[in-house]
């Protein structure tokens, strides 16, 4: 039998972080050999970090790539270790991964599917590689292959896929097998996305039961460079089994996952499935010999219990947004987060993310390193509890006004101290009046919300911006940013107002969504080690309705009298944004879809709206603090949905569309298709 010991390790990396990339590569390696791991995949481009963005331009990063490599290979006594890093041939720069086996180099694997689609920009820096062809690159005078290459040891072949090029029909594996590839490396660093976790485990088991061979996955892990989150997912397939999977959103620097692989059993079924060998079978040989275990692998890998309890949606956000929050303060020497705490959905919902964080990082590798982890923070080291720990990080400050209520001034302190927060509030009346008076006095007259309804409620969201960026400056803390996706989609917020901050954690999130988790956060939870983590200081903003509270208390503003139903709204999006549907084909969906729930007059005069604010609201879009990529689209203006900022604004579009309901309501026939 040759069973042999593969490890995936994920690793929390960053862009151009010399140091600590390679600390984290290196105890990842140490640790393999600790578990006589023989053959180690470690993360897609982790030596400089994948995010680097033009960067990778510079002939430096190259140059301190391959410093760092040398490091590495110094370290690979008794293993082979594939690790991902840019390289320079012929001034053109490729996306790579070099196998090095026992302290040598034996090539350097180039991606040749570069995703160029939503998030990904990997068109912009590197060149695809032709499959088949091969070359040589010269390092300190020493050649190596460069390629599209595999490797043999001992009639023990190892070939690779980089990432995109396992999510493609022409993909490298296919080659592999006729080449009677025994073990496909993929180092990946495949962003978080809702659910994605599947779609992966779904390529890894099928190519390692097509191509009867043994598949070895990894991604990076956490924020690595700000908007992308990875959730650390890795596994080791073989024959159509998951024999091993990571755990997903931990907090630690890396994680191994391993199994024993029967390459024998693998050999038999390549035996029986028939294929050509291509005649030019130029295998990079090795003498490198991997050392076969005993004992056969006789478990499987199960879900984690987060996956499987029923409410992955909600615990995956929960994971990924905390520990994306947790990277950004570490990464970004921040002491804390500052919260302009309202009392409402949105900023509860930041407050309970940071406070998620402590107790999910805590859980993840405990109270004592996570606190490590911050040591730079002064005070953090002597705090004793979570609680202790919560009160240095979080500060969250309430700022009422005339039109502020009881309800939220009592919802917003009980869940900061539901979760050991510092709470703190003020009035800022006296601030809206002096601004008001001072502009009162430059005009000529009083302002009165029938005449200047706009620019008083968006005084008041400004004035709050000051107070709460000074406390922040005050505490070298991060401000966070409150807006949702669904306020970021049609500009609902006010500009250097409520959308002050360094980040958005929640810009990703529709509102709609984002009231169910908060309720399932209160009475259900995170579950960690058989409990669950709840937030019950919830239970007050979860009975409340959302509302900007910027009109007089008797106008009884709410958020969707504003604007339209949020569900609807979300729906608008999807059909406008991700399908790209004009107003009119807008229309027609969700006058099927909402029949006997909404008006065709509403459902008419939502659309318009959507369109109208839409268009004109690119620019805050441009505007809005970096926000977390969480599913397969998003309206990230610089790294996703890409629209003009002075456009027509669907004037044309619209007419038709009111052409399109006059004809129908006439209960005439429809004028106007598409
Ligand atoms: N294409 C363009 N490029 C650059 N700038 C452009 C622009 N078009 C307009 N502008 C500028 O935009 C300004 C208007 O934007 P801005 O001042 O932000 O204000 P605006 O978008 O007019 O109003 C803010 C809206 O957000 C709502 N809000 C505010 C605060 C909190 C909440 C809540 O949910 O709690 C809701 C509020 O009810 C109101 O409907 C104009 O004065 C103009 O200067
Ligand atoms: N009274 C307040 N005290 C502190 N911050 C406030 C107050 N009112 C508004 N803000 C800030 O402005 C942001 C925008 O208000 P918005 O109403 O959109 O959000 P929310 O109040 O958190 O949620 P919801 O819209 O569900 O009521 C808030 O998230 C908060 O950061
Ligand atoms: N880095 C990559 O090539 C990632 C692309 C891949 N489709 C993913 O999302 O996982």
């Amino acid at each position: 039998m040759e069973l042999v010991k593969v490890g995936a390790s994920a690793l929390n990396q960053t862009p151009l972080d010399w140091h600590g990339n390679k600390a984290n590569i290196l105890k990842a390696i140490a640790e393999a050999k600790n578990q006589e791991i023989q053959v180690l995949c470690l993360p897609e481009l982790c030596i400089t970090g994948y995010g680097c963005e033009d960067a990778f331009y510079s002939p430096d990063v190259f140059k301190l790539s391959l410093e760092i490599l040398e490091d590495i290979v110094d370290q690979t006594s008794d293993i082979v270790a594939c690790v991902g890093l840019p390289i320079w041939l012929n001034n053109k720069i490729y996306n790579s991964a070099c196998v090095i086996a026992n302290r040598q180099i034996l090539g350097f694997v180039c991606k040749q599917h570069l995703p160029n689609y939503g998030l990904f920009y990997e068109d912009r820096w590197f060149h695809r590689w032709k499959p088949g062809q091969t070359s040589e690159i010269s390092i300190k005078g020493i050649k190596y292959p460069v390629g599209d290459l595999v490797f043999n040891f001992d009639n023990i072949r190892i070939g690779l896929e980089i990432c995109e090029d396992a999510w493609v029909a022409n993909r490298p594996a296919t080659r592999h097998f006729d080449k009677g590839v025994d073990i496909i490396l993929n180092p990946s660093a495949s962003p978080f996305g809702f659910h994605k976790f599947k779609i992966r485990e779904q390529l890894v088991t099928d190519a390692s039961r097509a191509f009867s061979c043994a598949y070895v996955y990894t991604n990076l892990l956490g924020n690595e460079s700000g908007r992308l989150i990875f959730d650390g997912d890795a596994m080791v397939c073989s024959g159509g089994d998951v024999l091993a999977s990571s755990q997903r959103f931990s907090y630690a620097d890396f994680t191994l996952t391993s199994a024993i692989i029967d390459i024998g059993k693998n050999k038999i079924e390549q035996a029986k499935i028939k294929s050509s060998l291509p005649p030019d079978l130029k295998l990079i040989q090795s003498n490198f010999e991997l050392t076969f275990s005993e004992i056969p692998n006789t478990s499987f890998a199960e879900m984690e219990a987060f996956e499987s309890g029923g409410s992955l949606k909600e615990e995956e956000f929960s994971r990924s947004v905390s520990l994306a929050l947790f990277d950004y303060l570490r990464k970004s020497r921040s002491f804390g987060f500052t919260i302009s705490l309202s009392g409402g959905a949105d900023s509860c919902a930041c407050t309970a993310l940071c406070g998620l964080m402590v107790r999910l990082g805590d859980e993840s590798i405990g109270f004592e390193a996570f606190k490590d982890k911050l040591s730079y923070i002064p005070e953090v080291k002597n705090t004793k509890t979570i609680e202790e720990l919560t009160e240095k990080l979080i500060l969250t400050i309430y700022q009422g006004t005339e039109n502020s209520s009881d309800d939220t001034l009592n919802s917003a302190k009980n869940l900061a101290e539901s979760i050991g927060a510092q709470f703190m509030k003020i009035n800022i009346n006296g601030l809206v009046d002096s601004y008001s008076h001072l502009i009162e006095d430059q005009i000529g007259r009083k302002l009165s919300w029938a005449t200047d309804d706009l620019p008083m409620q968006n005084i008041q969201a400004r004035v709050r911006a000051p107070g709460v960026w000074m406390l922040a400056n005050l505490h070298n803390h991060l401000l966070l940013a409150t807006s949702n996706r669904s306020e970021v989609a049609v500009g609902y917020c006010t500009m250097d107002g409520d959308t002050a901050g360094s980040i958005s954690p929640i810009a990703g999130i529709d509102k709609d969504w984002l009231r169910t988790w908060l309720i399932w956060l209160e009475k259900t939870g995170c579950e960690v080690k058989g409990k669950h983590i709840k937030i019950e200081g919830l239970k007050y903003v979860n009975a409340l309705q959302p509302t900007a509270e910027l009109r007089p208390k008797d106008n009884k503003q709410t958020d969707e009298k504003d604007l339209m139903p949020y569900k609807v709204l979300n729906h608008i999006e999807q059909l406008a944004i991700r399908d790209k549907k004009s107003p009119v084909e807008c229309f027609r969906n969700l006058e099927k879809f909402y029949e006997n729930q909404y008006s065709r007059e509403d459902l008419y005069s939502w659309t318009n709206r959507f369109f109208k604010l839409w268009s004109r609201n690119q620019w805050k879009r441009e505007r809005y603090a970096p926000g977390f990529h969480l599913d397969t689209h998003n309206l990230d203006s610089r790294s996703w949905t890409r629209f003009p900022i002075l456009s027509g604004g669907y004037v044309f579009e619209l007419e038709k569309l009111k052409e399109h309901y006059e004809g129908k309501s006439g209960g005439g026939k429809r004028r106007i298709g598409f």
